[in-house]
């Protein structure tokens, strides 16, 4: 195993509890995980397939009514069908107390979403630790904070579920259960898949035996010794898992540190591309020219709108305001997101070029979730774009083929018009903005669609179309970057 350093997998706790199975005499365990959000319910739904027993707990009865009724109340590529193969090894509950009673590892992967000023709202990881602390079972449980929680989280996790405990001191907790971090770097869309098959683990904790557990849950992952599913089929060459294992401290800067890495990889194509667009060069061409360079890679050089969704944005926040605390400033990551933001405001000056003006105009959105393949839309572009066009005076017509329920839900009152389809949303509309790059709107009838517009517009804010076949089918194309 290509690890940084790997664990021996030695049998730490004798307990009677552990079940031999099926990965070769892998012992498995019990797990319960709070939240069965984006993170928690794809992991339960791969720690179980792997064989684990799990119990997946959250506060809202609603969703845990509609997972005991086998339907999922987030999309999520594949994960209906794991779900179905882990069968009886995963349960839903909206209370701890009788899982967490036997449970040797406890997962916490409830949200945190910002606060004004940048930090992460902790109420519901308090929440959850305090519960935690009450249900505690006699044997000993290693607690694993998956949620992005600020550096120094994992000490207070572990003070506020000695607290609720009823130990009150820490030392004596620690005889009973110690907290670990193991930060998540699932990408939605794809979470199955990189749950199995991650780059890597990071698990950080100062408890050898929090080590250990770890190293024996992920086993199969790190060694690759599972029989994938058929419809998650192994990325062909897929080696050995490295385990980065740390203290907690640096297991939880790993994880604001790469998403900020990310965000600024993203930032720095579309500063490049702003450029590019004004010397007539095209930065699909500029990212592969760069991208083929191993040192720096191709993934996340794909300029556009820029990112948004429920963590770039939070924890890029979440990381100048830590730094803050300690006197120090990121202006490295301040002008990610300063860049970022900047890249909404281009549809708006795009189409004021083109339209000269917005009041009374008809936009129709194509995509409202903020990456293609989930119905997620916290901070999606689309919103935000429609907001300001709407501010504009604008109307605004969207659609999406996955998110479009969810979306109009949430926004009922925003003035957004949903469309059934993307030739609905392109009925009558003075321009198109394709704000999320669905497979689906590659091979739309644009020729049709073009003939029912007032005006045949298009921006393609992902560059995703292929600018010949909309020019040829009658649209006026517009894109970013190029
Ligand atoms: N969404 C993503 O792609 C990733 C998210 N993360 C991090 O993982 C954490 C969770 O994110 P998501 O899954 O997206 O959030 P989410 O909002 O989809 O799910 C959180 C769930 O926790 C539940 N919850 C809240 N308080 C609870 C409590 N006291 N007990 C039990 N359940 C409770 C909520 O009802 C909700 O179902 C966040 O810290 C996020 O930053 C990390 C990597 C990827
Ligand atoms: O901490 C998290 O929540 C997760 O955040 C991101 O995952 P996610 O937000 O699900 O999706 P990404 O694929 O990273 O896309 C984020 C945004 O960036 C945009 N993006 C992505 C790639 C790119 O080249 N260009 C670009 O604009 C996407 O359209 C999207 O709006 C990270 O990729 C995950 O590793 C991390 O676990």
């Amino acid at each position: 195993m290509g690890t940084e350093n790997s664990f021996p997998l030695s049998d730490v706790r004798a307990d009677e509890s552990c079940r031999e199975e099926p990965f070769g005499g892998l012992k498995l365990l019990k797990i319960v995980i709070y939240g069965t959000g984006y993170v928690g319910l794809t992991t339960g739904a791969a720690m179980a397939f792997l064989g684990h027993e799990v119990t997946c707990v959250d506060i809202d009865e609603a969703k845990i009514a509609s997972l005991r009724g086998g339907k999922s109340p987030i999309y999520e590529p594949r994960l209906d069908e794991l779900m179905e193969l882990a069968g009886g090894n995963l349960r839903f509950s909206v209370d701890p107390a009788p899982a967490l009673s036997e449970a040797e590892v406890v997962f916490v992967a409830v949200g945190t979403p910002p606060m004004a000023d940048g930090n992460p709202d902790l109420t519901a990881v308090q929440s959850a630790a305090s519960s935690i602390g009450r249900h505690l079972g006699l044997g000993f449980t290693v607690v694993v904070n998956k949620s992005t929680v600020p550096i120094g989280s994992g000490h207070w996790v572990e003070s506020l579920i000695a607290e609720a405990s009823g130990e009150g001191d820490i030392r004596n907790l620690r005889n009973r259960c110690c907290v670990a971090s193991n930060p998540e770097f699932l990408r939605e869309g794809s979470a199955l898949c990189d749950i199995l098959y991650p780059d890597r683990v990071v698990v950080g904790s100062e408890n050898p035996t929090a080590n250990e557990v770890l190293a024996r849950l992920y086993e199969p992952i790190l060694q690759q010794s599972f029989t994938a599913p058929w419809f998650l089929p192994r990325p062909e060459g897929m080696g050995a898992v490295p385990l980065v294992a740390t203290d907690l401290a640096s297991a939880e800067l790993i994880k604001y540190a790469s998403n900020a890495f990310l965000c600024t990889k993203i930032s720095l194509i579309n500063e490049i591309g702003n450029l590019a667009e004004k010397v007539g060069a095209d930065i699909t061409h500029i990212a592969r020219g760069m991208g083929l360079d191993a040192r720096i890679g191709g993934r996340f050089l794909q300029a556009g709108l820029g990112w948004g969704g429920s963590c770039f944005g939070k924890d890029s926040a979440a990381l100048i305001a830590t730094a803050k605390e300690y006197d120090i400033r990121m202006p490295i990551v301040e002008a990610a997101r300063e860049v970022n933001y900047a890249q909404r405001d281009l549809v708006v000056t795009k189409l004021l070029n083109e339209l000269k003006i917005l009041k009374g105009r008809t936009v129709g959105i194509l995509g409202l979730a903020f990456k293609p393949n989930t119905d997620d839309i916290r901070d999606a572009p689309a919103l935000d774009i429609a907001q300001r066009l709407i501010d504009r005076g604008a109307r605004i017509q969207a659609h999406d083929p996955i998110a479009l329920d969810r979306a109009s839900c949430q926004l009922n009152h925003s003035g957004i018009r949903f469309g059934p389809t993307a030739e609905a949303v392109a009925a009558g509309a003075d321009a198109l903005v394709l704000t999320t790059d669905w497979a689906m709107y590659r091979d739309l009838p644009w020729k049709r669609m073009a003939k029912t517009m007032a005006n045949p517009l298009i921006l393609d804010g992902r560059n995703f179309l292929d600018q010949a076949q909309l020019v040829n089918a009658g649209f006026r194309f517009l894109s970013i970057g190029r």
